[in-house]
């Protein structure tokens, strides 16, 4: 322990630099706001060489003040005293003083490096590493690593008692916390791996899979921001809940260039957060979903006209339905997409009913060419085209697998009867219950296979005209802007990325990988993951063939990261002798805080089962300070929740133990525990995730009948 007085002074000497840095920064706020004054100035002297000179100032005094205004709690949280005698402060933000002295280097620049990598054994040239934690403009707690003793002057304070068990016993809000302040050395190493191929990460729970995956999207943009902002980052999570815990971790890293969706919002305009159960969701999928559909878009239409009759100058031709079927097989050559093919089937009837018409001998017959426009004219065969090959949407099709004679058809030879007589029950419900997160994998390979209608490309917004067709009167810093605006605003469907980052990736299905694979083409990877924690039940060899194609050939970089950051020692002894069953040989993360405090685990009468979750649930808030996270087996969360009612307000929050993936709570009452290990593809796995979301405290439940 420190003295108070040594303390003190320490405060004190860290609050005059931080004085210093936001006193600079006020100072440049004003200055970029004057540059901008003045530039709107320069514009009433009326020359054109000013009017230029006005735009590249207001510009540029602009961009500055919107950076400046972003105001950051915690703007400087680090200081370097390098054995040179030289002193670095790391922030979010770098700053410089008024003779371009370096006041703070932003964390991801390569001199802060060493504030994350140095450790006593390699200090890096590192004398003392101290963290300094603030709120607003005062500085409230440091704490110091003495890394290289002999190098330091006698004079030099140590205080503090470890930053980073500090920062892991504070509470948990509803979104992740941001750790930038405590980035360990093996998860900074992960954070800074090139920008090229594949970096993989693993690690046990709360290893800081997720926090790395997120911190380096913000390198990442740091980095090359020309190449990831103008591409675009895209992060793809679990699910719905897992996207919004995290979604605040970005923005508070300074970083608004990536787009977050989860495995059940990637196709554009759907979005699901049902899941399967394991089994139906390991025939969902699998890669012979992509046979089963490509069998499903060539197939008729449900309830599309038998035959086409149309009466020609006196004579009736007809096409059967066996001809209309030859006509749409020759339309659709193996790799042609039925939308995009549309025109061509169209000319195809209109042939076959030409040389009908020449066969009948039909009097005063003209030229193909008249013969046809006159036959396209006639709304009941403008009807017939409609009906017999409309544009498709990937709904449609994914609608004809409800009905069984179809799904039969289309799976026959593909999938075992068992796996059909699932799906077609899996898939009796939904039209009233809607997509699951699975079907969202499904709807995007049919998009690939149906293709887009060939449309007449729309013009673009010029973005130097305003409504009604005025030019705009504004700056040169609003017309950059704008255009800047128009080439970032990607399209709602957007799917060429310059970096995918794919977290929990262990439960991402073959069929999935395939969808995130075509939004990554061109892009370099981050893909984070722990296969003990899997849900899939399916082929493993599938699911290693499709995470292969989609990740492709580039170079892959390993890192794992072995100590647990958010489990009491205590909770995760629970969590750890789970998994042990399944695989007892698994290196596992070595949980780093110990509270002293063993998890409750309960048995109850079933009929007591709904007390019981309450007074848990109720007992857990009293004792955290944060987020209680009540974890359900998938099909009893709405009764769950119904028994908890408004309880705990915001700080609670009643998850299944498939939404639990990633997540992180306070307190966690885990319903039913022996429901969920019992099943047999992946129970003790969901298990284990259930188990190791706590930082302090566990209650489990079980009913007994
Ligand atoms: N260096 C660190 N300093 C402070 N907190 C950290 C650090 N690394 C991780 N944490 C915290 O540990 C917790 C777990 O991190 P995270 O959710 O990223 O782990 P994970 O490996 O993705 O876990 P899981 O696989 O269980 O979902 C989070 O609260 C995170 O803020």
């Amino acid at each position: 322990m420190t003295d108070q007085t040594t303390l003190d002074r320490e405060i004190a000497v860290e609050q005059r630099h931080l004085d210093r840095v936001y006193a600079r920064l006020a100072e440049l706020r004003r200055s970029a706001a004057d540059a901008e004054r003045e530039g709107y100035r320069l514009a009433r002297v009326g020359n054109f060489g000013a009017l230029v000179e006005r735009d590249a100032m207001v510009f540029h005094a602009a961009q500055r003040r919107h950076v400046l205004e972003a105001e950051h709690e915690g703007l400087v949280f680090g200081r370097l005293d390098l054995s040179a005698g030289q002193v670095l402060h790391v922030g979010r933000l770098g700053v410089r003083g008024e003779n371009a002295e370096t006041l703070v280097v932003d964390w991801r620049a390569p001199a802060a490096a060493a504030f994350y990598q140095a450790t006593p054994a390699e200090p890096l040239g590192v004398v003392r590493r101290r963290t300094i934690q603030s709120s607003a403009e005062k500085v409230t707690r440091i704490e110091d690593d003495l890394l290289d003793p002999a190098a330091a002057p006698p004079d030099m304070a140590v205080v503090g008692d470890g930053a980073l068990l500090a920062t892991l016993s504070r509470a948990t809000g509803r979104g992740m916390r941001d750790i930038v302040a405590t980035i360990q050395r093996e998860q900074d190493q992960a954070i800074r791996s090139p920008g090229s191929g594949v970096t993989i990460v693993s690690g046990g729970p709360g290893t800081g899979k997720t926090a790395v995956a997120l911190h380096r999207a913000a390198y990442l943009l740091y980095s090359d921001r020309n190449r990831y902002a103008g591409g675009g980052i895209l992060v793809v999570g679990p699910s719905t809940v897992f996207v919004q815990y995290i979604a605040s971790v970005l923005p508070s890293l300074g970083e608004e260039n990536a787009t977050l969706h989860s495995l059940g919002s990637l196709f554009p305009g759907m979005s699901a957060t049902r899941t399967d159960p394991p089994e139906v969701a390991a025939v969902k999928g699998s890669l012979r979903m992509r046979r089963v559909l490509e069998r499903a878009v060539r197939d008729a239409v449900p309830d599309s006209p038998e035959e086409l009759r149309l009466l020609y100058r006196g004579e009736l031709l007809r096409l059967e339905r066996r001809e209309l079927d030859g006509i749409r097989d020759r339309a659709l050559p193996r790799g042609a997409r039925r939308n995009e093919v549309r025109r061509a089937a169209f000319d195809a009837v209109l042939s076959a009913l030409y040389a009908q018409a020449r066969q009948l001998r039909v009097g005063r017959l003209p030229e193909q060419r008249a013969f046809e426009d006159e036959i396209i004219e006639r709304p009941e065969f403008r009807e017939f085209l409609k009906a017999w090959w409309p544009r498709l949407h990937p709904r449609h099709v994914l609608g004809w697998l409800t009905r069984p004679d179809r799904l039969r058809r289309y799976a026959g030879g593909i999938l075992a009867g068992s796996e059909i007589r699932l799906l077609s029950a899996a898939y009796r419900s939904l039209d009233t219950e809607g997509l699951t997160i699975a079907d969202i994998a499904l709807l995007d390979e049919l998009d690939a296979l149906l293709g887009k209608p060939v449309q007449r490309a729309k013009p673009r917004r010029d973005p130097f005209q305003l409504a009604g067709g005025v030019r705009e009167l504004s700056t040169f810093a609003d017309r950059q802007r704008a255009a800047r605006a128009a080439a970032r605003e990607r399209p709602a469907d957007y799917r060429e990325y310059a970096h995918v980052v794919v977290d929990e990736a262990q439960d991402v299905s073959p069929m999935q990988w395939r969808m995130i694979g075509r939004r990554g083409r061109l892009a370099s990877w981050t893909v984070v993951g722990d296969p003990a924690q899997t849900a899939w039940t399916g082929d493993a060899e599938e699911l290693t063939r499709a995470r292969d194609q989609a990740l492709g050939r580039r170079r892959r970089h390993q890192f794992t990261l072995t100590t647990n950051y958010r489990n009491s020692a205590e909770i995760f002894a629970v969590a750890a002798a789970e998994i042990r069953r399944l695989y007892p040989e698994l290196p596992l993360p070595t949980a780093v805080r110990s509270t002293g405090v063993a998890p409750v685990e309960r048995t109850v009468p079933a009929a007591e089962l709904p007390a019981a979750t309450v007074e848990a649930a109720g007992t857990l808030l009293g004792e955290v300070e944060g987020t209680v996270g009540v974890i359900t087996p998938v099909p009893r969360r709405d009764e769950v929740a119904g028994w908890l009612g408004e309880l705990g307000g915001s700080r609670l929050q009643v998850v299944t133990s498939l939404q639990a993936k990633g997540m992180e709570y306070d307190g966690v009452v885990l319903v039913a525990p022996s429901e969920i290990r019992a099943d047999p593809g992946s129970g003790v796995r969901t298990l284990y995730v259930a188990l190791s979301r706590a930082t302090q405290r566990l209650t489990t439940i079980d009913p007994v009948t």
